[in-house]
This record gives structure tokens, C-alpha cells and sequence, in this order.
């Protein structure tokens, strides 16, 4: 069926899609900055696990806690807004679906407070 997962293209569209979203991030300089240390390829990994995890894909999460992962980068509203227009952008740009877009982002939308500074 045309689950979420699918729509998004399964794995292989998720691959991509992360890819697509690492590199708008990496080339803001609102929010670059924040991701110059990090094994991009770690992240890579976690992301497609994660977004295929919350979309029904057979995928488990592996990675840290939201609040774990992020405490001590002291993420701003601003910036979580950013990478959240990034995605919007890149999902928009691969030609996924409205509801399929919609999902994702209704999913991530909870962990904000888990991921923004207090
Ligand atoms: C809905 C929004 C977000 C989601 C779903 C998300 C998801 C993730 C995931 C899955 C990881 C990997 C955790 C691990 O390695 O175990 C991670 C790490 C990271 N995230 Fe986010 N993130 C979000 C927002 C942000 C924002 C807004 C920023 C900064 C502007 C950010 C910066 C980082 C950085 C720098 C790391 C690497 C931390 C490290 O390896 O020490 N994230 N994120």
C-alpha cells in the first residue's frame, strides 16, 4: 500500500532526502555552524533510521534521546525553525506528497521541547 514510507520514496528516498537536508543545513550559516564537529555520517545514519522509524518504515532508532543528543548545543526556536524549513524545502524539492509531509512533521513536531534550550 501507499504507506508514509513509501510515499517517501522507502529507504533509498529517505538516503536521499537526508543527504538533500544535511547539505541546506550545512551551507546555513544561521545553523552550519552547529554540526562542524559532528560525524556527518553518524547523523546520515541516524536520520534516514529515524525519519523511516517514525513513518511506519521497518526501521528501529538506534541513537541517542532527543534531549540527550541535543542538551548541551543550546539550540535556539530560530534554529529549530530553520532545519525545520530545510526539510519542508527538500521533501517539497523530491516531490513528496502533501499528507506524506505532513506526517513527518507531526511527528517531529513533539520533540521540539526536547531539543530546544530550556
Ligand atoms: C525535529 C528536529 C530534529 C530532529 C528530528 C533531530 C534529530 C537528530 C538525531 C536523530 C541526531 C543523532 C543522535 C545520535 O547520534 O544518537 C541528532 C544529532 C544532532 N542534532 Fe539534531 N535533530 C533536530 C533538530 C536539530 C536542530 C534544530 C539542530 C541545530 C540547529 C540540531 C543539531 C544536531 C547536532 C549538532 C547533532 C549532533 C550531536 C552530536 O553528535 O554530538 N538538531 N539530531
Amino acid at each position: 500500500g501507499d504507506t508514509p514510507y513509501r510515499q517517501f520514496g522507502g529507504r533509498q528516498g529517505l538516503e536521499v532526502l537526508v543527504e538533500d537536508l544535511l547539505v541546506r543545513v550545512l551551507e546555513d550559516p544561521g545553523i552550519g555552524h552547529y554540526f562542524l564537529d559532528v560525524d556527518l555520517d553518524n547523523l546520515h545514519a541516524r536520520l534516514v533510521e529515524q525519519f523511516c522509524a517514525e513513518l511506519g518504515g521497518p526501521c528501529v532508532y538506534r541513537g541517542r534521546t532527543m534531549r540527550e543528543s541535543h542538551a548541551t548545543l543550546g539550540i535556539s526556536e530560530a534554529d529549530f525553525n530553520a532545519l525545520v524549513e530545510h526539510l519542508v524545502a527538500v521533501m517539497e524539492a523530491r516531490g513528496v506528497p502533501r499528507t506524506a509531509r505532513n506526517r513527518l512533521l507531526a511527528r517531529l513536531a513533539p520533540m521540539r521541547r526536547e531539543i530546544v534550550r530550556p
